[in-house]
Parts: C-alpha cells; sequence; structure tokens
C-alpha cells in the first residue's frame, strides 16, 4: 500500500503542530471528595513535523489514546506525550484536554445540594522539558459599581467568567482553586436556589459590587499569596447587561520575574 504521509516534501518548510482535534473521549480525574471523578473531554494531540515529510500519521495519535484508555488522568500527561513523541518519531508532543468538572455544592442559605459544571483544561507539552497548565473557568455574579453608585435603585448585574491558568509545583486541587476564584466575584452563582438563597445572592451581589477590574486584581492577589503557583493569567469577562458586549480584563504573572 502507498504511504504518502512518508513520503518527500521538498518546501523545506518545518510545521510546529500537527495531528487530531476534538476528539471526544472519556478520561478520569481526581476528585478531592470522591477520589476519582470520570467525564468525557474533547481532546487535542499534537506533534511537530520536520520539513521532508509530506504528514504524520494521524492514525497513531487515536492508537495512543486507546492504549491509555480509561487511563488518561493528570498524572498520565508526561508519559502519553513522550509515546507521541516516541511513535510520531517527533521532537516535541502537545496533548490539551478540555472537560467538565463537577463539583456538588450547597445553597447559601437553605443548604440544597447540586452539582455545578466547571470547564477545565490540562494542557501538557514536551519538547526536552515538561510543561504542564492547569485552566479553569469559574462563573460568578458581577454588580456594577457605577450602576450602583449612580442609580436610585438597583445596578446592573450579571453572569462573568473567571478563567484562570496555571503552572505550579505543589499538588493543587480544582476544588480548592473554584473557592478561592468564586470568593473574587460579586457572588458565586449556584445550579439550584430556593427563594431565601436567591434572596440571600441578590444582596450578597448588592453589597459586594465590582468591576472587571477588580476581578483580575483580587484573583491576582490570591494567586501571588499562593505559593504553589510559579506563573498564572486570569482573564474575567462580563456578559454587560446593559450592552450587547462584554467588559473584558486580563493579567499576566510569571512569579519568578516578579
Ligand atoms: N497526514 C495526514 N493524514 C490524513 C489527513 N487527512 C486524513 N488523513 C488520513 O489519516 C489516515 C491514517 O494515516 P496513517 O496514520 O499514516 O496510517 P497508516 O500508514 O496505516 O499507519 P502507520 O502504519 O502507523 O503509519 C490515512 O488514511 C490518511 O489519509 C491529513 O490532512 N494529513
Amino acid at each position: 500500500m502507498p504511504d504518502m504521509q512518508k513520503s518527500r516534501d521538498t518546501r523545506k518548510i518545518p510545521i510546529n503542530k500537527v495531528g487530531v482535534k476534538d476528539i471526544s473521549y472519556p478520561i478520569v480525574v481526581m476528585d478531592k471528595n470522591k477520589k476519582f471523578q470520570q467525564t468525557v473531554a474533547r481532546i487535542n494531540m499534537y506533534v511537530d513535523l520536520p520539513h521532508h515529510f509530506k504528514g504524520t500519521h494521524m492514525s497513531r495519535f487515536v492508537e495512543i489514546l486507546n492504549v491509555h484508555r480509561e487511563d488518561i488522568a493528570l498524572d498520565k500527561m508526561e508519559p502519553i506525550l513522550q509515546s507521541m513523541k516516541d511513535k510520531l518519531g517527533a521532537s516535541s508532543a502537545h496533548l490539551e484536554i478540555e472537560f467538565p468538572y463537577f463539583i456538588e455544592k450547597r445553597a447559601p442559605v437553605s443548604g440544597a445540594r447540586s452539582l455545578m459544571e466547571y470547564t477545565c483544561t490540562f494542557s501538557g507539552s514536551l519538547g526536552d522539558d515538561f510543561d504542564f497548565v492547569l485552566g479553569i473557568q469559574v462563573p460568578v455574579t458581577s454588580l456594577c459599581p457605577c450602576s450602583k453608585e449612580l442609580s436610585r435603585y438597583g445596578a446592573h448585574n450579571q453572569r462573568s467568567h473567571i478563567t484562570v491558568r496555571l503552572r505550579y509545583t505543589d499538588f493543587v486541587w480544582i476544588e480548592d482553586l473554584v473557592e478561592m476564584i468564586e470568593e473574587c466575584g460579586s457572588s458565586p452563582v449556584w445550579s439550584l436556589l430556593k427563594r431565601v438563597d436567591e434572596q440571600y445572592v441578590t444582596e450578597r451581589a448588592y453589597e459586594n459590587p465590582k468591576f472587571v477590574e477588580d476581578i483580575v486584581r483580587e484573583v491576582t492577589q490570591k494567586l501571588l499569596a499562593f505559593d504553589a503557583v510559579t506563573w498564572f493569567s486570569v482573564e474575567a469577562e462580563n456578559f454587560e447587561s446593559i450592552h450587547k458586549h462584554s467588559a473584558y480584563a486580563a493579567i499576566e504573572r510569571d512569579k519568578k520575574m516578579t
């Protein structure tokens, strides 16, 4: 059978990343309360390709996933990346895993239990060294300080997404990060709220107004104080209820440089 991928390319252009994108796959993630949590991820797998090869071998990415079936956990990132490098003859490999992670929360007054979904990402790369970035997106409520100051009644408020990406040394629980990040909005959000809870979150947000700038600065203060974190980026997007567009702010810090 002819193997087009192996044939020579003469354009002398190496490729940084080539591979498969958006594979839906079951994974297992460590859960602080239940030990493990099964979820379904969207996975991207890429390697570099030297200039003289026409194509990479796409089927091998999926073969590697199959070998690690039900074992695609955080501590397997580096071995998976290593087998991508080995099986594809590459000098660098990249593995991006995005998945919904569920945390049981209790409503603030009634204590009603419900599951909240947080979108998380594991992004690993292996060239000469292994690099890993954990990403987490936390929805909160934000209430505008300016609107509160100006208005005789109420203040505009909306759902905001806080997205944090970090490099760290020790183990970090997603649950602890979520709790820390949620404190930086005007109020956390819950999947299930009874009337007593709704009253509480409405008043809590009103007493705790935040600009998008306040949100990224408060998350930054907390991450600067978190010793295990060596690098981070934080973004906040407020889906404004008085505009069709969002308010946005971002901060990136490399603690080794500060
Ligand atoms: N490189 C490359 N392959 C593609 C692309 N689109 C589809 N493919 C297909 O990926 C399939 C698998 O390719 P390989 O992994 O090289 O398959 P193989 O040669 O049987 O597997 P090995 O023996 O492990 O190399 C082929 O049928 C290709 O046609 C593309 O854009 N680039």
